[in-house]
């Protein structure tokens, strides 16, 4: 009888893993997740120049030894590895890219508030590269959007939309991704365009509400992981659909299974959807 390799041993490792923004909240709940999945292994970290974490072991947070020291090159950080997983700015994500490119790595992009401008170069880019771009990696989100599609479309008329979110207090965009893909896909289930429709907060002497809207409203505090609640408000009742994260695993999770995801494709741009079969 022929006994089964251990969990953890090199022939079960097929994912050579990088993570931008090492140090960051999500960088380190993706360094640790990459830490405990036996098909993962971490080939490289990259925080930008100036971090106090440059030289340092990866997995210094966490009190391991990972054996590899985060570095602001790119190409050393990059090369030893097939997939990097980016949660970073959409600056910092497009300059990774480029060197991902040069190079053939994959990539796993979470970082929200891209331009439409920087979005089109992304899906240039993934001519080149196979990437999953995704502003909620969390499958419990993408169920939602799914959701939502289906709500929208049953109640196309007699309700105001409206879609609320809140963050932490260091989060700098707004509103969030999640909030603004969740709009995105309401505005397509009801035929309209999102960039006429959106209000972005109101203010003073706004008029009535137009039907056509989907009005957005952003908190932002504290330690909350991220909230989403889309309203649907008729005459005499409401609906509301929500999300709540109360950790960020789940985000780095939904991150591994796109890793899996991309194993053996040479280049395309694919969402969670298309991860999660929920196309
Ligand atoms: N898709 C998803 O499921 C999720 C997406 N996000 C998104 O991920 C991103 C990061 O979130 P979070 O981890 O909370 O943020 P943090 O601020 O905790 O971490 C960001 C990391 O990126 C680094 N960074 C910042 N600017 C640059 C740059 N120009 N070039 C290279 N590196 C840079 C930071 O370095 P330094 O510390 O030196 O500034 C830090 O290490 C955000 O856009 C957020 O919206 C977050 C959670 C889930
Ligand atoms: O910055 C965050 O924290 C989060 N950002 C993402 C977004 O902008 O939607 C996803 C999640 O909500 C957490």
């Amino acid at each position: 009888m022929t006994a089964a390799p251990a969990a953890s041993s090199p022939s079960t490792v097929s994912h050579r893993i990088a993570v931008a923004g090492a140090s960051g909240r999500m960088g380190h709940m993706l360094i640790e997740a990459v830490r405990a999945a036996d098909d993962c292994q971490l080939a490289g970290a990259l925080d930008r120049e100036g971090s106090p974490t440059l030289g340092s072991d990866a997995g210094a947070f966490l009190g391991f030894a990972s054996g590899v020291a985060v570095t602001a090159d790119l190409r050393a950080g990059l090369g030893g590895a097939q997939l990097l997983i980016d949660f970073t700015r959409p600056e910092g994500t497009m300059a990774h890219l480029a060197v991902c490119r040069e190079l053939g790595v994959q990539a796993v992009i979470g970082t929200t508030g891209f331009s439409e401008a920087q979005k089109a170069e992304i899906a240039e880019i993934a001519k080149d590269i196979a990437i999953v771009m995704a502003p909620n990696m969390s499958v419990g989100v993408n169920v939602t959007f799914k959701l939502l599609e289906m709500a929208a479309k049953a109640l196309s008329t007699g309700y105001d939309i409206e879609v609320i979110e809140a963050h932490h207090r260091h989060k700098v965009d707004a509103p969030s991704g999640t909030a603004l893909k969740m709009g995105e896909v309401i505005a397509d289930a009801l035929g309209r365009d999102l960039k006429e429709c959106a209000v972005y907060g109101r203010e003073g002497v706004t008029g009535e509400r137009d039907p056509s809207t989907i009005g957005f409203a952003t908190i932002r505090g504290g330690d909350i992981v991220g909230d989403h609640t889309v309203l649907f408000a008729g005459t005499g009742e409401r609906i509301e659909i929500s999300h709540k994260s109360s950790s960020r695993a789940g985000y780095a999770q939904g991150s591994l299974r796109a890793v899996r995801f991309l194993a053996g494709k040479k280049n395309g741009l694919f969402d969670m959807f298309d991860v999660l079969g929920l196309r």
